[in-house]
């Protein structure tokens, strides 16, 4: 089976539309006020409409209420919920359990023992892990990469993603290195902080169909 790729903080049709064109697996769509790619409730209801059902639409949250998960689900336009803040797995399960969606748990990796200790947390209560760079001022979507060596060689016991820092340049020796059976990008198909290019989606797309 091929990589599955995500390209995470879409915020128009024209993105969307270019995503599933190319051949994106997952879209994402960013619920946090602070991010350049925050979507309001019904941009995200617009937007998700347009996605197929063979094309996986992810909320990213970051230390959601209730409050906020319902009014997002509400609009139908979430499959997998993404949590990238600082949820314990506590509150991993208990989101899991009260809102009947699959979840996915990102880990910021700034050496190794964060991946092991975020395998032996999460791993047993999610439905996927996501491991993204530690470094940067937002909870995620900064551009920056980590030590894609210390994922070399180790078993993920669940359906996991590699994020932080990939481009159309280096995605194939991400998963080289890594191993990652899917890849999630936002800034490296960016042509400026937040603003979507459809060329670049096009071309990391390309790449990691090649792959
Ligand atoms: O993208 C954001 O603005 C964002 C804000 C708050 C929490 C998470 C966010 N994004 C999460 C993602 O899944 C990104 O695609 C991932 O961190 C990789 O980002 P990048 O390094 O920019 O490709």
């Amino acid at each position: 089976m091929g990589i599955e790729a995500k390209i995470c903080g879409l915020s128009t049709p024209e993105a969307v539309d270019a995503a599933v064109a190319f051949g994106a697996r997952w879209v994402g769509f960013v619920t946090y006020p602070r991010s350049p790619r925050h979507l309001s409730t019904e941009t995200m209801r617009a937007l998700g409409a347009r996605v197929p059902g063979s094309v996986g639409r992810v909320g990213l949250f970051v230390d959601p209420d209730d409050a906020l998960l319902d009014e997002k689900l509400a609009t139908g336009a979430l499959d997998l919920l993404q949590l990238h803040g600082s949820e314990t797995p506590e509150r991993v399960a208990a989101i899991r359990q009260r809102t009947g969606k699959p979840v996915m748990k990102a880990i910021k990796v700034a050496q190794a023992a964060d991946v092991e200790r975020g395998i032996a947390a999460y791993a047993g209560i999610v439905d996927r892990l996501m491991f993204d760079a530690a470094e940067g001022t937002l909870p995620g979507g900064n551009a920056t990469s980590f030590d894609w060596t210390i994922l070399s060689g180790r078993t993920v016991p669940v359906p996991w993603f590699l994020a932080g820092g990939l481009t159309p340049d280096n995605v194939a020796e991400a998963v080289r290195v890594t191993g990652a059976p899917a890849v999630d990008v936002s800034s490296g198909v960016e042509s400026s902080r937040g603003v979507k290019s459809i060329e670049l989606i096009r071309a990391f797309l390309d790449r990691v169909k090649a792959l």
